[in-house]
C-alpha cells in the first residue's frame, strides 16, 4: 500500500442492487476502495461477488445505484467502457487463445494488427513485464505455458490496456503453492505502483496475509466492511456465513477393508496423444483415501477420467471389485459398479448447464428406479429428491426447478457432489472437489467424503492443493509427469517432502 494513497478513494459504489426475476443477488451494496491497495471481496458461495464484479466489468447493468472512480460518477455499459475506464477483469478461467503467443494474445482485440511491429510489441511487451516483474517470454505459445504464467498473461493484458483497477476472480484456485507465493509478490508491488486492487478469494488466510480491507456478504448484502488488520481468518469466516462455524476436521482412524481398485503399469494418453500416464500402479481399499499431489496437467485429469472409463486405455489394467474393466465402458462401469465421480471441468463434464437442478441430480439414474416406472419419469420422486438434496447439501436455490447454469459457481459443485456421492459408492474419484467451494461448504464436503470413506469407500482424492490432500488422505501419491514418484504414508508425508516431490524432485520409484 502506498502511504501517500491512503485516503484517496478510487472506487466507490453506493447502492448497487441487482435482481435476476424476483431475486436480488447484489442488495443495496456500498463500499470504497482506496488508490494503491489491495481489497478482498468475501462472502460464502451464491453471495453476489461475482455478480458485483460482473456489473463493474460491464458485462451486467445494475437496476440502482451509482459507481464512482476517483469521486466521478461513471456509467459502465460494456466491457469496452471498462475497459477504456481502467478496468481490467482476470477471470478465474483464462481468456486466452491457447494457439497464439504472449505478445499476440495481450494486442489481440486493441486495434493493433498482428503482423505490424511483432517486434517492437515485443519489446513493449518485455518492458511491461520489467517494470511490474512479471517474468514472461512474449514469444512463447500460451498454451505451452503452465497456468501460473498464463495468469500473469492475463495481467500483463489488462495493464497493457492502462487498467488502473485489476479485478482477480478467485486467482490462487489453479495455482501450485510457489506460483501463489510468486502472484502474492506481484500483487504487492502492483499495489505499492499505485494500482487498486481487488481480489476475490475463499482462502481466507491468504486474504488477511495480502489485503489490506474487506468487504463481506452475506446473501447479496454487506454484512461488514473491515480492515485484514482487525480481523482472523475465524472471524472472516463466521461473519460470511451469519453463525459460529467449525472449521477443524474429525477424522477417524482406518480400517481397511477389501481391495476396490486396482491399476497395473496403466498407460494413457492425453487428447493430443501424448502419453499422460507413463506407467502407473497401485491399489486402493474400502476405508482408505489414496491422495493424489501434484501440479496441474501431470497426468491427473488423465488418470481419473481412465478409472472412470471416460478415456480408453493404452496398456495396462485396470480391476474394480475383482473384475478387469479395462475394456468396460462408463455406462456399464456406472450400471455394474458403484462409482462416483466429481470431475475437475463441473461444466463441461459434471452438468448439464440447461437443465434443472432436479434433472441434473438423477442424470445416472434416470433409467432406473425410483425415478423412471414403466417407462414414466416420477416428477414427484425426481422433485423430493432434488429437495432433499439441496437440504443435505445446502445448495443455495429456491428450489430443484432452477437451472444450474444460474447457480454460483461453488452450488454448481454442490449438485455434482450430491449426485454422485448418492447411493452409496464403492469407489469415488474426487478430482479437486472444493475448487470454488466457501470455507463453510469446503469443510463440509470433506467431512462427507469422510463418512463415506467411514462406511467402506474407496476414494481417490486428487487435488492440487497440498495442505488439502495431507488433511484428507491415508496414503498420498505424488504424481509427476505420468508416473507415482512415491506414495507416502500419512504418517511419512510433510508438506515439504511432497512439495519437493512434486517439483519432480526424486526419481521414479
Ligand atoms: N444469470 C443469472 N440468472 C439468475 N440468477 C443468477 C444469475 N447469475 C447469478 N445468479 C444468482 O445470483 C446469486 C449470486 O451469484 P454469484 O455468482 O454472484 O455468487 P458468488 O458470490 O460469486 O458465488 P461463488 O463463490 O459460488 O462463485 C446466486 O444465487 C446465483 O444463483
Amino acid at each position: 500500500m502506498r502511504e501517500d494513497s491512503i485516503d484517496m478513494t478510487y472506487l466507490r459504489l453506493e447502492g448497487i442492487t441487482k435482481r435476476f426475476g424476483s431475486f436480488v443477488a447484489n442488495d443495496n451494496i456500498s463500499l470504497s476502495v482506496a488508490a494503491g491497495t489491495i481489497h478482498a471481496l468475501l462472502g460464502e458461495n451464491g453471495a453476489g461477488k461475482s455478480t458485483l464484479m460482473n456489473i463493474l466489468s460491464g458485462l451486467y447493468q445494475p437496476d440502482g445505484g451509482q459507481i464512482y472512480l476517483e469521486d466521478k460518477p461513471v456509467l459502465i455499459n460494456s466491457s469496452n467502457k471498462a475497459i477504456q475506464l481502467g478496468i481490467g477483469m482476470i477471470h478465474q478461467h483464462f481468456m486466452l487463445v491457447p494457439q497464439l503467443t504472449v505478445t499476440e494474445n495481450i494486442i489481440l482485440g486493441t486495434g493493433d494488427r498482428f503482423n505490424l511491429n511483432l517486434r517492437h510489441k515485443q519489446q513493449e511487451i518485455t518492458e511491461l513485464s520489467q517494470i511490474y516483474s512479471l517474468e514472461v517470454d512474449p514469444k512463447a505459445k500460451v498454451g505451452d505455458l503452465p497456468v501460473g504464467v498464463q495468469q500473469r498473461v492475463e495481467i500483463l493484458k489488462a495493464l497493457y490496456r492502462q487498467a488502473r483497477l485489476l479485478i482477480l476472480d478467485e486467482p490462487t484456485a489453479v495455482l501450485t503453492p510457489s506460483e501463489v507465493e510468486s502472484l502474492i509478490a506481484i500483487l504487492r508491488q502492483l499495489a505499492a505502483a499505485g494500482q487498486t486492487i481487488i481480489f476475490i478469494s475463499h482462502k481466507l488466510e491468504e486474504v488477511i496475509s495480502l489485503c489490506d480491507t474487506v468487504t463481506i456478504l452475506r446473501r447479496g448484502q454487506v454484512v461488514a466492511n473491515t480492515t485484514t488488520k482487525a480481523s482472523s481468518p475465524q472471524q472472516l469466516a463466521e461473519l460470511m456465513v451469519g453463525r459460529e462455524i467449525v472449521l477443524q476436521l474429525h477424522k477417524s482412524a482406518t480400517s481397511l477393508g477389501k481391495k476396490i481398485l486396482s491399476v497395473q503399469s496403466l498407460q494413457v494418453e492425453d487428447d493430443r496423444g501424448v502419453a499422460a500416464i507413463r506407467n502407473i500402479s497401485f491399489q486402493l481399499h474400502a476405508g482408505e483415501i489414496l491422495g493424489v499431489a501434484g501440479v496441474d496437467g501431470n497426468g491427473q485429469r488423465e488418470l481419473a477420467d481412465a478409472i472412470a472409463g471416460l478415456r480408453s486405455v493404452k496398456a495396462g489394467k485396470i480391476c474394480l471389485d475383482g473384475r478387469d474393466v479395462t475394456l468396460w465402458n462408463p455406462q456399464k462401469r456406472v450400471r455394474e459398479l458403484q462409482i462416483g465421480y466429481i470431475p475437475e471441468d463441473r461444466q463441461t463434464m459434471g452438468l448439464i448447464m440447461g437443465f434443472s437442478i432436479a434433472n441434473n441430480l438423477i442424470l445416472k439414474t434416470f433409467i432406473q428406479l425410483p425415478f423412471v416406472r414403466r417407462f414414466l419419469l416420477q416428477k414427484q420422486v425426481i422433485e423430493q429428491n432434488a429437495e432433499t438434496k439441496i437440504q443435505q447439501f445446502d445448495i443455495r436455490a429456491s428450489d430443484g426447478n432452477v437451472k444450474v447454469s444460474q447457480l454460483s459457481g461453488g452450488n454448481q459443485q454442490k449438485v455434482v457432489l450430491a449426485r454422485e456421492l448418492d447411493r452409496e459408492p464403492s469407489l469415488i474419484i474426487a478430482m479437486q472437489p472444493t475448487r470454488g467451494l466457501d470455507v463453510g461448504a469446503t469443510a463440509a464436503v470433506q467431512q462427507q467424503l469422510l463418512s463415506q470413506r467411514d462406511r467402506g469407500a474407496a476414494i481417490l482424492y486428487i487435488s492440487t492443493e497440498l495442505e488439502e490432500v495431507m488433511a484428507m488422505s491415508d496414503r498420498i501419491a505424488v504424481i509427476y509427469r505420468g508416473e507415482f514418484i512415491d506414495v507416502l504414508d500419512r504418517e511419512r508425508a510433510t508438506i515439504e517432502t511432497i512439495g519437493l516431490l512434486m517439483a519432480g524432485g526424486r526419481t521414479p520409484i
